[in-house]
């Protein structure tokens, strides 16, 4: 294990740009080993390992450095907090690193970044620390339940509460562990243009350690990655980095040769090249988005992929479309949603999210079913999804949408939860529109 400077100091850039700048979490981390490529393999997981683990305990972290720090951590310089924030992580679940290390490092790093004045309170705190690992008071579990899981798992409690409406709190215990646990990541193959066989052959070559899942053939779970990007399969489109609870909205869209499809939201487009493929060339996929830039990022896949029979637009999905009312096969709208079930991938979402945005993103989810529902042809389907698991968003949202469209039933709805098939907390619902 690495413990040089230049690591902390690029995990400190990654968490002052997640915490103070509001980048999401996988952008700064990928950003930063993007353009520190030439970093050895060894020090490119510290650095992920760090900065990913500082944020998914961080509430957790936060209530040690309170119970032993005189300064409260909301009271610290941001550059100070985040220093401390690491260096707790790496004292509590790195036993690779001595804590003597960690602190040293974050002493010098305080001072390199121009806080020589209060390297001597990030030494005393984190010594004190040091020294109490195994004396931290954590809430009572018997007498304050919801606490303890916000500590220990650190999730807000308003975020509990809300679960609380359709899970029990032991129910809930399972699922944050399972936001907190580390999963391989998973991507499909493309069945287009190589089996899963030799894709995971391939990719075994190149030092990864491969599966093939047990249900899905055709989605990989892969260990041991380091930057997938910059590999000749990922050029040549082989495969989709895509969860596998995501695969299963194409797999629940059962497309047939020649049906068009309409996918409103549909950026970077990994459900609607899931589709395209499994149409084999037929048929038309058209993948919406509501800016230029994230339609370039549907066009970049398009072309990576090499599939024909898909376009992109930029089309705005709460604005009407004349010419597609009537038009399609399927509907495809995996909404903007709070993304409470990625919380292991985007663990910022924790922190970022609020009660008042979850009511926002209901009105703006129902405002779009209630827009593109037009699109289906009489007989034909819209698959609504999220990657949440607020019943708001879900249950509710198709409660309130079928008593709205009396000529929409629902076929099937599923919640997947990310303690279910070590995927991410996904909901899936498909809706038939009566065939008049
Ligand atoms: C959950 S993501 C879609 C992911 C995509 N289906 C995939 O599999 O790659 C939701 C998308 O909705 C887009 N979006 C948000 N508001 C929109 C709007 N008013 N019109 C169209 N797209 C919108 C976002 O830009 C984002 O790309």
């Amino acid at each position: 294990m690495t413990d040089s400077v230049n690591s902390r100091e690029l995990v400190l850039a990654i968490l002052l740009a997640v915490t103070k700048d509001g980048i999401y979490s996988h952008v700064a981390i990928s950003d930063v080993l993007t353009k520190y490529q030439y970093l050895e393999k060894q020090e490119r997981s510290f650095i992920t390992r760090v900065s990913e683990g500082t944020l998914e305990r961080m509430l957790e972290l936060d209530y040690i450095i309170n119970q032993f720090s005189s300064v409260k951590v909301n009271k610290m310089k941001p550059v100070i907090r985040c220093i401390i924030r690491s260096a707790v992580y790496e004292m509590k679940y790195m036993d690779s690193v001595p804590v003597s290390a960690s602190c040293n490092e974050a002493v010098k790093l305080a001072k390199k970044k121009g806080f020589g004045k209060l390297s001597g309170f990030v030494n005393g705190v984190l010594r004190n620390i040091g020294r109490n690992l195994d004396k931290i008071a954590y809430p009572d579990k018997k007498k304050a339940y919801k606490q303890y899981l916000s500590v220990t798992c650190s999730i807000p409690e308003w975020m509990i509460t809300l679960w609380e409406k359709n899970y029990s709190l032991e129910r809930i215990e399972k699922i944050a562990e399972a936001f907190l646990k580390e999963e391989p990541l998973t991507i499909r193959c493309n069945l287009t243009k190589i089996t899963p066989e030799v894709l995971m052959k391939r990719l075994k070559n190149r030092g990864m350690e491969v599966n093939i899942d047990e249900k899905l053939p055709y989605a990989l779970h892969v260990r041991g990655v380091d930057y997938l990007g910059s590999i000749p399969e990922f050029a040549e489109g082989l495969f989709y980095v895509q969860d596998l609870s995501s695969m299963k909205v194409a797999e629940a869209a059962e497309v047939k040769a020649n049906d068009t499809v309409i996918d409103v939201c549909g950026a970077p487009g990994g459900k609607s090249i899931h589709i395209a493929q499994l149409l084999s060339g037929s048929g038309r996929v058209i993948t919406r988005d509501v800016s230029e830039y994230k339609v370039s990022l549907i066009e970049e896949n398009i072309r990576r992929h090499q599939v024909t029979n898909m376009t992109a637009e930029q089309w705005d999905a709460r604005v009407s479309d004349k010419g597609s009312i009537g038009k399609a096969d399927v509907v495809i709208a995996d909404l903007p949603c709070s993304g409470l079930g990625v919380l292991r991938k985007k663990p910022d979402i924790k922190y970022r999210m609020q009660p008042e945005e979850i009511k926002s993103l209901i009105a703006l989810q129902r405002e779009i079913l209630s827009t593109v529902h037009q699109y289906v042809k009489p007989g034909g389907r819209m698959i609504y999804s999220t990657c949440t698991i607020d019943a708001g968003e879900n249950e509710e949202n198709v409660a309130w949408f079928t008593a709205n469209h009396k000529e929409f039933e629902v076929e099937s709805m599923e919640q997947i939860l990310p303690d279910e098939l070590g995927s991410d907390g996904f909901f899936i619902a498909r809706l038939r529109k009566q065939n008049v």
